[in-house]
């Protein structure tokens, strides 16, 4: 693979204020790389930078090697797609797809191929002569992903582009958004604050906080081997709890969490076991508990339990008083009623230990 985009020593200024410290990243050529994280963390500043919107006050950033620092917009081979669609009103389905085109003096023929083949591509060749006013915010938003791509350009940049689109339209687009750009193949660069929405279209993500990536991978390791405490619980829902890093019986590392309970996690090595890291947090995904009858695990009474058919969502209180969520699959397991007394053990491959303060994932090494 060879790299597409690529940004180095990369500082963002907004006058006196440093939004993007210095930041360092490869996007792959086809990739659908999304930044991710909460708002103001510098992602639409990114994106603009890659656009040719906003000014780089150190560092260069690069297209197939080539430093683009200086580059105007409109010589970079961009299509972009926003919140707001900005499809032209006046202009119908066909009209607004074709307009790039003719910008490009493209010739009448070789426009009419691309624009029948994209509206395909997209799945609105039936609305090519309607007016975008009499269109869904759904067909609106393919309108407009057409026209981005009708250019071929380079790279795609998308920017929330589902953010205004209700619950079950924004899941119907965001699978549709991923079949279109495999399709077509297309270095695609994606902002959203919707951590879900960027799992489910990645090749690979981009966890930001203040200007810094947290981690960058697939979503798969993303969820299940966080960098650090930030990262594993803005992705997902996860319980963090206080524990211990004590030698077991054999000699081997032990992980006790709360009185009685003690696990051997896969990957914690001997050195860790030094003052500095005896006392660690560990996180536990809801569905990385099992509910484990009379056998070793963490007492604690059923607070709350909602029956979602596939799934049970139990809220245990544990012996310290913390609560815990925990998710079983209903057909997998016994019904529990309020008021139970269950024991929880912990998967030991899945767990994550972090240091005490959340910043370094201590079995980071261990990939599932
Ligand atoms: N033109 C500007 N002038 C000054 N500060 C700005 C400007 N644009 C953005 N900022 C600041 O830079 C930081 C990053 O903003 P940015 O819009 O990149 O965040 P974001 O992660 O895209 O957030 P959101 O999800 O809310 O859009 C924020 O603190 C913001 O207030």
């Amino acid at each position: 693979m060879s790299v597409a985009i690529s940004f180095k020593n990369i500082v963002k200024k907004y006058g006196d204020t440093t939004v993007i410290p210095e930041l360092s990243l490869n996007i792959q050529k086809g990739e659908f790389f999304t930044l991710l994280g909460p708002s103001g963390c510098g992602k639409t500043t990114l994106l603009r930078m890659v656009a040719g919107f906003n000014s780089i006050e150190g560092g260069d950033l690069g297209f197939n090697d080539k430093v683009m620092n200086n580059v105007p917009p409109g010589k970079r081979n961009i299509g972009m797609v926003f919140q707001n669609y900005a499809i032209f009103p006046h202009l119908s389905v066909s009209e607004n797809v074709a307009f790039g085109l003719e910008n490009r003096k493209v010739g009448k023929e070789e426009r009419q191929r691309r624009v029948a083949e994209i509206l395909d591509t997209v799945q609105i060749e039936i609305y090519k002569n309607r007016m975008p006013k009499n269109l869904s915010g759904g067909q609106q938003q393919r309108v407009a992903l057409a026209r981005a791509i009708v250019i071929n350009p380079d790279v795609l940049l998308m920017d929330e582009p589902l953010s205004n689109l209700d619950a079950q339209l924004r899941v119907d687009m965001r699978n549709a958004i991923k079949r279109i750009q495999r399709e077509v193949g297309i270095t695609t660069v994606y902002v959203t604050h919707d951590q879900e929405e960027a799992m489910a279209v990645s090749d690979r993500i981009a966890v930001m906080k203040s200007g810094i990536i947290q981690q960058v991978g697939t979503p798969r390791d993303i969820y299940q081997r966080p960098a650090n405490l930030f990262v594993a619980t803005f992705i997902g829902r996860t319980n963090v709890m206080d524990a211990k890093l004590e030698r077991g019986a054999g000699g081997s590392m032990v992980l006790r969490v709360g009185n009685s309970y003690s696990l051997e996690v896969p990957g914690l090595q001997e050195e860790l076991l030094s003052a500095a890291t005896a006392e660690v947090k560990v996180s536990v995904r809801p569905e990385e508990f099992v509910l484990a009858g009379d056998g070793a695990g963490l007492p604690g009474t059923v607070v709350n339990n909602v029956f979602l058919g596939l799934n049970t969502h139990l809220v245990v209180a544990l012996e310290n008083g913390q609560e815990v969520e925990v998710i079983q699959q209903s057909a997998s397991t016994q019904a529990v009623e309020i008021g139970q007394q269950v024991t929880l053990a912990i998967l030991p491959e899945s767990v994550n230990v972090y240091d005490q303060s959340g910043e370094r994932n201590l079995n980071r090494g261990i990939r599932l």
